[in-house]
């Protein structure tokens, strides 16, 4: 569920005790089925039920009445909410309208086999419903949230749970608009919500089947299916769900409108860009030639979440490039989506990706969501891995292990999966483009000081030793993939920020040890050039550094 309904709410107030009688709420059981003489667990041969969750607007109801129509096996078990009616809607219908009161009261009864608060209300299904539905030898649908799902889970319930997600979280956007039930900042909520919903379809055990309601058509000839078998009382069949699901993150819904004085870039566009955690150092300010490429490529970079990254997305100084951001904070590619539409960067040339390199199966899904949301690009010509954390309590004597872990999965494993990541995708097109990394000045030497920073400069010196491996691995297959590093000195980032936890203060007094940092444009204008370089040029490393740093 959303960040709404996963976040413990005031002590006392409704959500509180909702979440605490949850908890007491673990497993709705026999004793509940036998004091409503209810068949919860009917025997092998009867119908089972069937779950069905999915966030809000996803198509569930619609699939359910298109299951339901002219087929008189399945019912529906009626919920009860605290939500106001929509127009249209009808009580015992639609839903049993209750009060809070009422509900409460109704709680403390037993009379709910599951309850949860989502979106803000209270909703519940009630143990007549389903029995009511069971008894009469049909297959009883529920149509609940993911809380509720869990809930239904442990209880001796005979089902199966199906999760009908959205192709896309853009397209789930516009479903929301589109049905016009909503006023806007309901809408935000939901889609707020939907994306940990979507993240359920992860738990394992959870699901039996996943349906993306893509073509409705298509998606009803499947739930029918599904629900074939569930009236049928046969078990789900096993492996129906994917390892791993991950669904992209929406575009804002409604841009702001554009900013008049806003400077205009010179046909600034495109860099894809891959997480989050506050690297070295990624830009590219002025304009520069024409890169090498044939066509406009696609680039991807790490990182670009960063204020530092700006310049990086922003300014491609007119070479055609189309720009992906990969980063983990959703909020800060919000501000730089703003920022490049300021800019007149018009959505073809920019897209932000939140997703988080140190997870596999979302480093994987990149170049799949470039193409979908890009099908004229063709693929990932440039990927720049941007993403270099340091943490300050990661002294090779004393160290903080969880520190080291994040620093090994962030800038050595993050890199090395957006590299095959994007690798895969040029060998798939067999059109062979640019990698870029950056290993620092840190993974050259190692600077003084009783904090310690050998281990983020073993990470680094892997990011340089990965970028060698890969142009041997590349040159032994005779790929013309060229294959890049750029080694920052300090530059005026988060980087220090995220070093000292947060504290703004420690990073500023480390950053007015010199004179002059590089800025994120200097970082940039490298990336620009190793880009620019011939075909036939490959730019091994650029060590760069401000003209007053020491070591
Ligand atoms: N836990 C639980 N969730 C429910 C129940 N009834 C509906 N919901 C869920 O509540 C959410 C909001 O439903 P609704 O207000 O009808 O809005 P909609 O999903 O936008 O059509 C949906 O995810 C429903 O699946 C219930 O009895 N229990
Ligand atoms: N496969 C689909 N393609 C396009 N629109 C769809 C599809 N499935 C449902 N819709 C539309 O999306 C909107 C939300 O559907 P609805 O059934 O109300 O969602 P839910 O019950 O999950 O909140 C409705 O306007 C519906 O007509």
């Amino acid at each position: 569920m959303g960040s709404e309904m996963s976040t413990p709410a005031p002590q006392g107030g409704e959500g509180g005790e909702v979440q605490q009688q949850q908890q007491q709420q673990q497993a709705p059981n026999d004793a509940i089925a036998q004091q409503q003489q209810m068949p919860l667990h009917p025997q092998s041969g009867l119908p089972s039920a069937l779950v069905i969750v999915g966030p809000s607007g996803v198509g569930k109801n619609t699939l359910i009445q298109r299951l339901r129509e002219g087929n008189t096996s399945f019912g529906h078990s009626v919920s009860h909410t605290t939500r106001q009616p929509r127009p249209g809607e009808k009580h015992g219908e639609h839903y049993f309208f209750t009060s809070k009161e009422q509900f409460a009261k109704e709680i403390a009864e037993d009379k709910f086999i599951e309850f949860a608060e989502v979106h803000g209300n209270l909703y519940g299904t009630s143990v007549t419903a389903v029995r009511k539905v069971l008894e009469s030898g049909r297959t009883c649908i529920l149509d609940i949230d993911v809380q509720g799902a869990r809930l239904v889970r442990k209880t001796p319930l005979k089902a199966i749970f199906v999760f009908i997600a959205p192709p896309s979280l853009e397209d789930l956007a516009k479903r929301l608009f589109t049905r016009g039930t909503e006023a806007a900042e309901q809408i935000q909520k939901r889609l707020a919500n939907a994306k940990e919903e979507i993240n359920s379809v992860n738990e394992r055990g959870l699901y039996d089947y996943l349906i993306i309601n893509d073509n409705l058509d298509d998606a009803v000839d499947k739930l029918r299916a599904i629900a074939t078998r569930a009236l049928q009382g046969l078990d789900p069949e096993p492996g129906k769900v994917p390892e791993s699901v991950l669904i992209e993150d929406a575009p804002l819904p409604g841009m702001p409108p554009l900013d008049p004085t806003a400077p205009q870039e010179n046909g600034a566009q495109g860099l894809l860009l891959s997480e989050d955690p506050p690297g070295a150092a990624s830009a590219a300010a002025d304009p520069l030639p024409n890169p090498t490429a044939a066509a406009p490529p696609s680039t991807t970079a790490n990182s670009a979440s960063d204020k530092e990254a700006q310049p990086a997305v922003t300014s491609n100084g007119g070479t055609g490039m189309r720009v992906v951001a990969v980063a983990r904070r959703k909020e800060k590619l919000e501000a730089l989506q703003v920022h490049m539409h300021n800019l007149r960067i018009p959505p073809t040339h920019f897209l932000p990706v939140v997703c988080d390199i140190t997870k596999d199966a979302e480093v994987a899904t990149l170049p799949r969501i470039v193409a979908k949301r890009w099908p004229d690009a063709g693929g990932v010509d440039v990927l720049i891995n941007n993403a270099g954390l340091s943490r300050n309590d990661a002294s090779l004597m004393d160290g903080n292990v969880a520190s080291w872990v994040e620093m090994l999965s962030t800038n050595v494993l993050g890199t090395t999966m957006a590299i095959k990541a994007a690798v895969q995708d040029m060998r798939r097109r067999n059109k062979w483009g640019h990698i870029i990394n950056m290993v620092g000045l840190s993974g050259h030497r190692i600077p003084d000081g009783p904090q310690g920073g050998g281990f983020y400069c073993a990470t680094k010196s892997a990011v340089k030793t990965i970028t060698d491996g890969l142009r041997q691995e590349a040159r032994g297959k005779m790929l013309p993939l060229r294959v890049s590093s750029i080694s920052p000195g300090v530059v005026e980032t988060e980087f220090f920020t995220v070093k000292n936890f947060g504290d703004a203060e420690a990073a500023r007094s480390t950053i007015q040890n010199y004179a002059s940092c590089l800025q994120p444009q200097d970082v940039a204008q490298t990336i620009l050039w190793c880009l620019s370089a011939p075909d036939h040029v490959e730019v091994n490393d650029v060590v760069v550094r401000p003209t007053d740093q020491l070591l």
